[in-house]
């Protein structure tokens, strides 16, 4: 099939690639001129594993293409696929304007009768009837085209794999034949697929984003219960998704959830609730929990040392997660403004995310970024923890509590098994755990079977 896609950020660059792979022509478009031509050379504008790799093979075998150009995006096209951002609103609500100028482009520019225009990009309930609005205002001269809803759930960082082992593929359509060709496009990748009306479609994927950010809330609440109840959150969570209709899945307690979605989503939703007047207090709730989760290690630090001015913190970790270059609301963001707010100051860590956090915190006397772990460490009074990169988690505890100022460890995703940070004899505060303080003390906990995975 001949495909296009509106967008190369993470949903359109992957998306388009990954069609390729399975054997149709694709075109991908964006308005970045620069993003284009990078693409072009067979560069990823992203860091996402494995991406650059299937495009080379793609644009060597003329199934893949870049361009800024909307004719040569739709002249040909059975498919086009809108990714472009939905960003927030300042009031929380989803910005379509980028949607929008998409649409309207996609309009001035079709010419082929029977193409199906899918929005894959996140949009409130509603949308889809305002995206074939601006397409038909926008048209030339009469054309037969149709709208689809085709959410998107893959994850950052692992969104190659997410994409070829999805759980499900979401389609709402207007019309038998959009359903069918579809249908038709998704069916190498065999992944059940549901299909639903337009509106459906929609709210499954706020509904799906907002459950999981509550599942996320709802243990970090646990946790902070735990810290006070003597109990161990990791524990607690492992015997809670043991129970089938739990599911040992999104329930990590940690420093609360980041990235270019949930924190857009769940605020996105709430507004679209309130647009009807209906108060989504669960939602709201969930909200407030997860920002003042974001800065819980603060907390602990000022509890501990008093007061954080004149101190060297280590920052670990800045992108949202492991495995992406992405720092969109990530929570290390907060937890460096609080930081130099109390006077600190910062070396800060990543393997991959230090030039995306360089644009918003430039290097100054108050930070500064380091190459490796190991050298923000060195003369740190204080280490956290913001992300479990693989190699943080490997760090050589042992060698850091020799280090002549013995920073203690503030630890927002539950790095480490309290028996290995005992031996150490490091401080160690993390979260939904006992605190250990470096003394001799027995760790109250259990040998951990297997399978117990995020
Ligand atoms: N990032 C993720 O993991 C996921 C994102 N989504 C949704 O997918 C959508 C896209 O998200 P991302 O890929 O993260 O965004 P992004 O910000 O990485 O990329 C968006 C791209 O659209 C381009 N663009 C903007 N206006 C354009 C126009 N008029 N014509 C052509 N290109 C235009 C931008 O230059 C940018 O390259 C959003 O609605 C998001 O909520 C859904 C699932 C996963
Ligand atoms: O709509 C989207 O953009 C995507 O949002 C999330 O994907 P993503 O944001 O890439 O990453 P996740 O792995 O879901 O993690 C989100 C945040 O939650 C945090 N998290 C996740 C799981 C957990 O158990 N605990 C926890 O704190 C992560 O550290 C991260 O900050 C969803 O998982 C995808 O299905 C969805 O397509």
């Amino acid at each position: 099939m001949k495909v296009s896609v509106i967008g190369t950020g993470y949903v359109g660059l992957v998306t388009g690639v990954c069609l390729a792979e399975v054997g149709n022509n694709v075109t991908c478009l964006d308005i970045d001129e620069e993003k284009i031509n990078m693409l072009q050379l067979g560069k990823s504008p992203i860091y996402e594993s494995g991406i650059e790799e299937m495009m080379e093979k793609n644009l060597h075998e003329n199934r893949l293409s870049f361009t800024t150009s909307y004719s040569t995006a739709c002249e040909r096209a059975d498919v086009i696929i809108l990714a472009v951002g939905t960003p927030s609103n300042p009031n929380g609500s989803a910005n379509l304007l980028y949607l929008q100028k998409a649409a309207e482009n996609i309009g001035k520019h079709l010419i082929k009768d029977g193409t199906i225009i899918v929005t894959k990009s996140t949009v409130p309930v509603g949308t889809n009837n305002k995206v074939k609005q601006w397409i038909q205002q926008s048209l030339t001269e009469p054309i037969f085209f149709e709208v689809a809803s085709n959410p998107e759930f893959l994850r950052e960082g692992s969104a190659i794999q997410d994409t070829f082992e999805a759980d499900r593929i979401v389609i709402g359509t207007e019309s038998r034949y959009g359903t069918h060709v579809l249908k038709e496009l998704y069916s190498p990748f065999q992944i059940p697929t549901l299909q639903t009306s337009l509106e459906s479609a929609e709210m499954i994927k706020y509904a799906s984003n907002a459950f999981l950010a509550t599942k996320i809330s709802f243990i970090n609440e646990i946790a902070n219960l735990c810290e006070k109840l003597d109990a161990d959150i990791e524990d607690v969570a492992k015997g809670m998704g043991m129970d089938q209709r739990i599911g040992p899945q999104f329930l990590k307690a940690g420093i609360g959830y980041g990235g270019s979605c949930f924190p857009k989503d769940t605020n996105a939703l709430v507004q679209i609730a309130g647009d009807i007047e209906h108060r989504f207090e669960l939602l709201e709730s969930v909200i407030r929990v997860n920002s003042s989760q974001q800065i819980k290690l603060i907390g602990k630090a000022l509890d501990h040392f008093g007061s954080l001015k004149g101190k060297k913190a280590a920052i670990l970790g800045l992108a949202f997660k492991p495995n992406t270059d992405d720092i969109r609301e990530s929570a290390a963001i907060e937890v460096i403004k609080t930081l130099l707010h109390y006077g600190a100051t910062v070396n800060a860590y990543d393997p991959v995310a230090i030039p995306n956090m360089k644009r918003l915190y430039p290097e100054s006397a108050e930070i500064q970024y380091t190459s490796t772990a190991y050298e923000a460490i060195a003369n740190a009074d204080m280490i956290f923890i913001l992300t479990d990169w693989e190699e943080i988690k490997e760090l050589n505890l042992p060698t850091i509590a020799e280090l002549e100022k013995k920073p203690v460890l503030f630890d927002g995703r539950n790095c480490f098994d309290l028996r290995t940070i005992q031996k150490s004899g490091l401080t160690y505060h993390s979260i939904g755990r006992q605190i250990l303080t470096g003394a001799r003390q027995d760790p109250k906990f259990v040998e951990y079977g297997d399978g117990f995975e995020n």
